[in-house]
């Protein structure tokens, strides 16, 4: 397993383990000793997957503190390109995105840390998306911006969404709670 760092602080591109034989594939998403010698959360509380259909957009969620949590997430099949923005106050880069494709294929996990707001699009039909999360989910603290309202153009025309998705305030109205 190796960590990338990115063009934003506190986010990490994993390159998974993975052995594939005539049986299929295997992989390994977490590895403690791993996440520590790196400076990595790596005690989960809750863990889910989401399958979403092709052109779906789902985000940009967030909870707030002092329910905010670390988010590890990866592709179990299918393919997303998954996006982060930083809404950390104090930030140099506050507001800003980045952007990876996770696949079956290139086996990328993103570590999200606290203060980010997450989201992806579903480039294939049934893709699976399974998360690991330091906390686990609080009703209230859950919140969103609106998923086309900060620097980056999703490469789909009309997009599928949720309608709590589509009613998030523009990044530009957030007065972060981070
Ligand atoms: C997140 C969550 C949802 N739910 C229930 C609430 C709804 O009845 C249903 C679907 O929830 P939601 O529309 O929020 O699901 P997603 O849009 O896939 O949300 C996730 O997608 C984005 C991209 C993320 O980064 C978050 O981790 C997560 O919020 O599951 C629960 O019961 N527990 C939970 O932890």
């Amino acid at each position: 397993m190796k960590i990338n760092n990115t063009s934003l602080p506190d986010i990490f591109v994993l390159e998974l383990f993975s052995f594939k034989d005539n049986r299929g594939e295997f992989v390994k998403t977490i590895h403690d000793t791993t996440f520590k010698e790196n400076g990595l959360e790596y005690q989960f509380t809750e863990s889910f997957y989401s399958v979403s259909e092709k052109n779906v957009i789902r985000g940009m969620h967030f909870q707030a503190p002092p329910h905010d949590h670390v988010k590890l997430v990866y592709v179990v099949t299918g393919s997303i390109l998954d996006v982060v923005v930083d809404l950390r106050r104090d930030s140099a880069t506050y507001g800003q995105s980045f952007q990876v494709e996770l696949s079956d294929k290139n086996r990328k996990a993103i570590y999200i840390a606290k203060g980010f707001a997450h989201g992806f699009l579903a480039l294939e039909d049934r893709s699976i998306v399974e998360y690991h999360c330091t906390t686990s989910q609080n009703k209230e603290a859950e919140g969103g911006i609106l998923y086309n309202s900060f620097d980056f153009e999703w490469p789909v025309k009309q997009p599928i969404l949720s309608v709590r998705d589509n009613e998030f305030l523009p990044l530009k109205e957030l007065n972060t709670p981070f």
